[in-house]
């Protein structure tokens, strides 16, 4: 199958014709250039007004199988991925079981069969974990590694930790941390926090509970074990401007999430338990400054975090609710937003989201509307923005934190030159289940 692209802008501005051969992107010439006939394409799109992108990398997502497929599954995360014009996810280790042996990857990896988008399997570490068998496999990198316990119970204690990174770095293998020191939490804001469930609950005792010092705090022992073992760190879901500028200086890589970066403590009220998720939202003054960060690009990468549960799961009190919220479908969406209101620039979103996760990660052959490079492409109407709406996507757990927003969803997104998902007429069609292993 041949596709032209004709008149497409790309995130730099230029116009382009993109022609797709296969599962690749064949050529990249000046706007006119290519025409149907002489392109030999079976279908051409006219791309006049509208913009072509690289398929977003959300180098962190929870697709909860094996053990969790009441929340998520692969078909249907992979379904909310595409719509959402992500091309790639990295999955990561808090399922049942947890993915911390060779053959805890391989039956995810059977399990990833079902994905209608590229993805790549990290590897875990707990006091079970099995690091010969691990590296044995095409993992995509060390992590999550929980410093703290969230979802899943796998906090582990300084010494695993330090043989963990020394091993990753033997391996040349990024490792992944999630960033919390439990020594730091203030357990008293918990104990006055207030019975009701759902959104009636007081959740700003999780956000003073879960403390921006034990983030900074981790943060720091996290960057002092990499840098005695030369490993390459990188800090997942920063959620404060003192962790990100941590980072940073001490030449680690990190990522934000949307929901880090759209809602804060004041968004409490009305997000209920539905907002209660690790590390915690953060003040208003703080949000801002992690915006700043990202906008600025001190921040790396935007990566989602996507850990969906059901409504009845997070319909408890903040001290029974599981911690996460979904967000692979309304990251792109969400970011889009802002480049219509000009507060992020589309190359910026680019880097965010597809080029820089990629060289971060070394994922050959994407993150770019470049020739020979995979295609992995998402087109989207920067003029036509609706509202976010739970019911309109398509996570099996149904919501979102993001209701109401406004967001330019894709109308097109192509995994390595497969349609993943189309938006264009009526309805919306999805693909087959292509998906591949970045890393095998
Ligand atoms: N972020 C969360 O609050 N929850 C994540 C685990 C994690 O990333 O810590 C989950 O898997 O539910
Ligand atoms: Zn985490
Ligand atoms: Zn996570």
């Amino acid at each position: 199958m041949t596709t032209l692209f004709t008149n497409a802008t790309l995130a730099d501005g230029r116009v382009r014709d993109v022609l797709v051969e296969g599962e690749t992107i064949a050529r990249v010439a000046d706007a006119g250039t290519l025409d149907t006939a002489d392109a030999d394409a079976d279908e051409t799109v006219d791309c006049d007004g509208y913009h072509l992108l690289p398929g977003a990398i959300d180098a962190h997502v929870h697709f909860r199988e094996p053990g969790f497929a009441h929340k998520e599954d692969w078909h249907t995360g992979s379904r909310s991925a595409a719509a959402g014009g992500v091309t790639t996810v990295v999955d990561q280790p808090n399922t049942d079981p947890p993915t911390v042996t060779g053959e805890a990857v391989d039956e995810k990896a059977t399990l990833a069969g079902k994905s209608l988008v590229d993805f790549g399997i990290n590897g875990g570490v707990t006091e079970e974990w099995a690091p010969d068998s691990l590296f044995e496999r095409p993992i995509f990198a060390l992590g999550e590694v929980f410093l703290a316990d969230s979802t899943g119970d796998m906090g582990i204690e300084a010494d695993l930790f330090a043989d963990a990174v020394a091993r990753a770095a033997a391996e040349d293998t990024v490792v992944t941390v999630h960033a919390e020191d439990a020594g730091l939490f203030d357990r008293a804001a918990l104990e006055g926090a207030g019975d009701g469930t759902g959104r009636d609950a007081d959740v700003d005792a999780w956000s003073a509970f879960r403390t921006a010092e034990a983030e900074a705090a981790a943060v720091d022992r996290a960057l002092e074990v990499g840098a005695d073992s030369e490993a390459a760190i990188h800090i997942a879901h920063t959620s404060t401007p003192e962790g990100i500028d941590a980072a940073g200086a001490a030449g680690a890589t990190c990522e934000v999430t949307p929901h880090h970066l759209f809602l804060s403590r004041e968004n409490l009220d009305d997000l209920g338990t539905f907002g209660r998720m690790n590390p915690p939202l953060r003040s208003e003054q703080r949000r801002e400054a992690v915006f700043e960060r990202v906008a600025d690009g001190t921040v790396d990468i935007v990566a989602t975090d996507h850990a969906p549960h059901t409504r009845a799961e997070k319909d408890a009190t903040v001290r029974d609710a599981p911690s996460g919220v979904p967000g692979v479908e309304t990251m792109l969406p969400l970011l889009l937003q802002e480049v219509r209101t000009g507060t992020l620039t589309l190359e910026r979103v680019r880097d965010l989201v597809a080029a820089t996760p990629a060289e971060i990660f070394d994922v050959a052959g994407k993150g770019r509307v470049d020739e020979g490079n995979d295609a992995d492409l998402v087109l989207v109407d920067l003029d036509d923005a609706r509202e976010i709406r739970g019911d309109d996507l398509h996570s099996k757990c149904g919501w979102t934190p993001f209701e109401g927003r406004e967001a330019v969803f894709p109308e097109l997104t192509l995994v390595r030159g497969h349609v993943a998902y189309d938006a264009r007429g009526d309805g919306e069609r999805f693909g087959d289940a292509v998906g591949e292993n970045v890393r095998a």
